[in-house]
């Protein structure tokens, strides 16, 4: 196998005497899709931030490969309704890139008619389209998604899962992201981790099950979902803590 572009080894976080990570562990390679899934709370968005070396674990290691780029999208962004910053413009902050590798960016997340369209009136998936976009502009070796697929709609979210795989497919690039819905990433993924504080379990999304654990984070209306097979050998109570099988979870 290859060399991977980034190894999480042990990674633990607290804040206001709260473990919000505990003990993570993963690696991504190149070409590899890897799927964050996990109940609100659980973490998601911390790890990624230890990714992009914003934040810094308490211990363990996030060893990137050396010069690595990384694109990121973040889950949202504020913009002043009253600013006044069209897509092109809001691409030409980062380091100014040529109009021609601008058009073709955008083209290639199929919004190359937005490009003089102010950010505020973008739909829900336009806008996701401009932040995929604005990240694909630094050549990544790994994109970070956070929620790649916030605000948009039910088929959107489809060609949103099918562009970002076809990217991957076309520059062999790596895929980090967060996703809340499971049906769609499950198509759409390599690998697959469940996290809530530390990882439930992970795996390929060929093994599919309905596991009694997985149901219970993330609630019997996901059931008809294709779903991945794990060995879980703990509960959760509610504040999150890990206790054995069939103690009380309250
Ligand atoms: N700097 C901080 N100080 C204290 N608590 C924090 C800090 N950052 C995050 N948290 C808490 O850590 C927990 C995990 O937050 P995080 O945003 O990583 O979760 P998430 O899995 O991304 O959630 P969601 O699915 O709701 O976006 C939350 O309870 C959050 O309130």
């Amino acid at each position: 196998m290859s060399q991977p572009l980034l190894r999480v080894q042990e990674i633990s976080f607290s804040r206001q005497q709260r473990r919000l990570l505990d003990r993570i562990s993963f690696e991504i390679h190149p070409g590899e899709i890897v799927t964050l899934i996990g109940p609100n709370g659980a973490g998601k968005t911390t790890l990624v931030r230890i990714v992009l070396g914003l934040i810094k674990a308490d211990s363990g290691h996030c060893e990137r490969q050396p010069g690595l780029r990384i694109g990121y999208m973040p889950q949202k962004l504020h913009i002043e309704p009253t600013f006044p910053l069209t897509v092109r413009g809001f691409l030409r902050l980062n380091g100014k890139p040529q109009p021609a590798v601008i058009d073709a960016v955008l083209q290639r997340v199929g919004i190359d008619h937005l490009a003089e369209r102010r950010l505020q009136k973008l739909s829900g998936g336009e806008m996701q389209r401009a932040l995929l976009a604005r990240a694909l502009l630094q050549k990544p070796q790994l994109l970070v998604l956070d929620e790649p697929v916030q605000g948009v709609d039910i088929n959107g979210q489809r060609e949103l899962y099918n562009l970002i795989r076809s990217l991957r497919d076309e520059t062999r690039c790596a895929v980090l992201m967060i996703s809340h819905d499971l049906h769609l990433v499950m198509a759409a993924t390599d690998n697959v981790i469940c996290l809530n504080q530390h990882i439930c379990c992970s795996g390929h999304p060929d093994h599919v099950s309905n596991h009694p654990a997985y149901l219970e984070l993330f609630g019997d209306n996901q059931q008809e979902f294709a779903l991945y097979t794990h060995h879980h050998d703990h509960d959760h109570s509610i504040s999150g803590k890990v206790v054995p099988c069939g103690e009380d979870h309250v």
